[in-house]
């Protein structure tokens, strides 16, 4: 069995919303729901932990009163980083622990399954997709050089994780002053291998006002 740490403390700002973006209805609930709902009903979680803005802990509690996993909702920081290891110190000690974003509202069972499978061998497993666009470095509006496509993946949530492991990756990130923008690069730069199994495109992060329409496509898609 695995805990999962949900991050939910972000602004949205790139959303360009009034309000945090994961409390913005998709078929009428909210997209932190959606999300919450699908870890309530993978067999293998046991255990449910956020981290939110401190004025929408009550109304998150509420929101996800009936989501029997949900073990506790703690305040967040004031980056993603920092949110995630607000959570994660103050859990109980576990084996696997994964990290999956609130903004992601549609990983499959599918992929959570292979995620798990996979830690149980490895101490650290993420989610991923081959990137589909020629990607370039870019300095000054001036191409750089074009990076070879054949190894580039476009890194997702969920990421999982030995709980130790990860435990030992953000305090030593918190010591050295490091910010990253996902958990495996912390855990990467303690030396240890990081795998990469392969998800799927469905699995957007909802960033842009634009992924709002994806995500009524997706929606549609698996008839929810
Ligand atoms: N201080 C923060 C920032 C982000 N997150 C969460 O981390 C996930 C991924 O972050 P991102 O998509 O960047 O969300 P925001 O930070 O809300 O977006 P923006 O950067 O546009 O403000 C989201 O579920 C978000 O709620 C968090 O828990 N605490
Ligand atoms: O950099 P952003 O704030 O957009 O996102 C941070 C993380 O959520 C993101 O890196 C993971 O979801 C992996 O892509």
């Amino acid at each position: 069995m695995y805990t999962v740490i949900i991050p939910a403390a972000g602004q949205g700002k790139r959303m360009g919303s009034t309000k945090n973006k994961v409390l913005l209805e998709l078929n009428g609930k909210p997209i932190i729901y959606h999300t919450v709902s699908i870890f309530e009903k993978d067999i293998n979680c046991a255990a449910v932990y956020l981290a939110a803005r401190e004025e929408e802990i009550a109304y998150l509690k509420d929101l996800l009163k009936d989501c029997s996993k949900v073990k506790g909702i703690m305040v967040g920081g004031s980056e993603r980083q920092y949110s995630i290891y607000n959570v994660l110190k103050n859990i109980p000690q576990c084996e696997i622990v994964m990290v999956h974003d609130a903004a992601r509202p549609f990983v499959s069972h599918e992929t959570l399954q292979v995620l798990y499978d996979a830690t149980a061998e490895k101490q650290a497993v993420i989610a991923a997709v081959p990137v589909k666009d020629t990607i370039k470095m870019v300095s000054d509006s001036v191409i750089e050089r074009t990076l070879n496509r054949a190894a580039l993946w476009q890194v997702q949530t969920p990421q999982s994780f030995d709980y130790r492991l990860l435990l030992n990756a953000y305090r030593a990130a918190e010591q050295d002053d490091f910010l990253g923008t996902d958990d495996a690069s912390l855990v990467e730069r303690l030396g240890e291998s990081v795998s990469v199994i392969e998800s799927d495109y469905d699995n957007i992060k909802l960033t842009t006002p634009e992924d709002l329409y994806f995500a009524e496509a997706i929606m549609k898609k698996r008839g929810i």
